[in-house]
């Protein structure tokens, strides 16, 4: 069925014990489209996030979702053991496993974030920026119609932040829909919608 969304979740709730940290929340994407997130320190921005994942599952309410996921999270969930090549060696063959993922996409990226000098570099041994240079490419190899990104530019410095910003136009022109989840949005005018969550509900700004 052709709903014209990449994701969809109504009447979302959830508490931890007596704390009520969503309430109620909405929220459609389209392809295409790109919404930021925001709002105060532990006021559920992640929690919305990992219902949405179905990571956590919650309370009340729906969620449903049409095509790929991409998820690019706050914590650095890449594993330091691995050299850089071998990350994505092994990234490739999960992603091939449901999706399309090609090596002129990813050879792209890396020339484009500057990583192809550290391709026998263990992740352990690399900067922090890098290694976040490193997990927002691996969110993005498979081209998913749906893309979730928590604080996705902390520690890119200038030139990368610009980079980061072509490669998320050339994903919306393709069709990715986008949420992006920050403390603080740059740049608000590049945001189709930007949304607050406040006391557990959704508020556009
Ligand atoms: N597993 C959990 N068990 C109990 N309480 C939790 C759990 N996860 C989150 N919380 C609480 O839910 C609230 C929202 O947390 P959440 O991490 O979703 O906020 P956030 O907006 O992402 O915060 P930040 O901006 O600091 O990352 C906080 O009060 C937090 O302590």
């Amino acid at each position: 069925m052709d709903t014209g969304l990449c994701c969809s979740c109504r009447g979302l709730s959830k508490s931890y014990g007596r704390k009520q940290v969503l309430s109620n929340c909405n929220l459609e994407l389209k392809p295409g489209e790109l919404v930021g997130l925001i709002g105060e320190n532990g006021s559920g921005k992640s929690t919305l996030v990992q219902c949405l994942l179905g990571y956590t599952a919650p309370d009340k309410g729906t969620v449903r979702m049409w095509g790929t996921v991409g998820y690019c999270p706050q914590e650095m969930i890449l594993n330091r053991a691995f050299t850089l090549q071998e990350h994505l060696t092994f990234s490739m063959s999960v992603y091939e496993q449901h999706a399309h993922a090609d090596t002129g996409f990813a050879s792209t990226l890396l020339e484009e974030f500057r990583l192809t000098d550290y391709m026998e570099e263990l992740i352990k041994n690399l900067s922090g920026g890098t290694r976040q240079k490193l997990q927002f490419i691996t969110s993005i190899l498979h081209r998913p119609s749906l893309l979730i990104m928590d604080e996705p530019y902390d520690g890119f410095d200038w030139e990368m932040y610009l980079t980061f910003w072509d490669v998320i136009e050339r994903l919306r022109q393709a069709g990715t829909g986008i949420l992006l989840i920050s403390h603080l949005l740059y740049d608000r005018d590049k945001f189709d919608r930007i949304l607050a969550l406040k006391e557990g509900g959704l508020h556009a700004q």
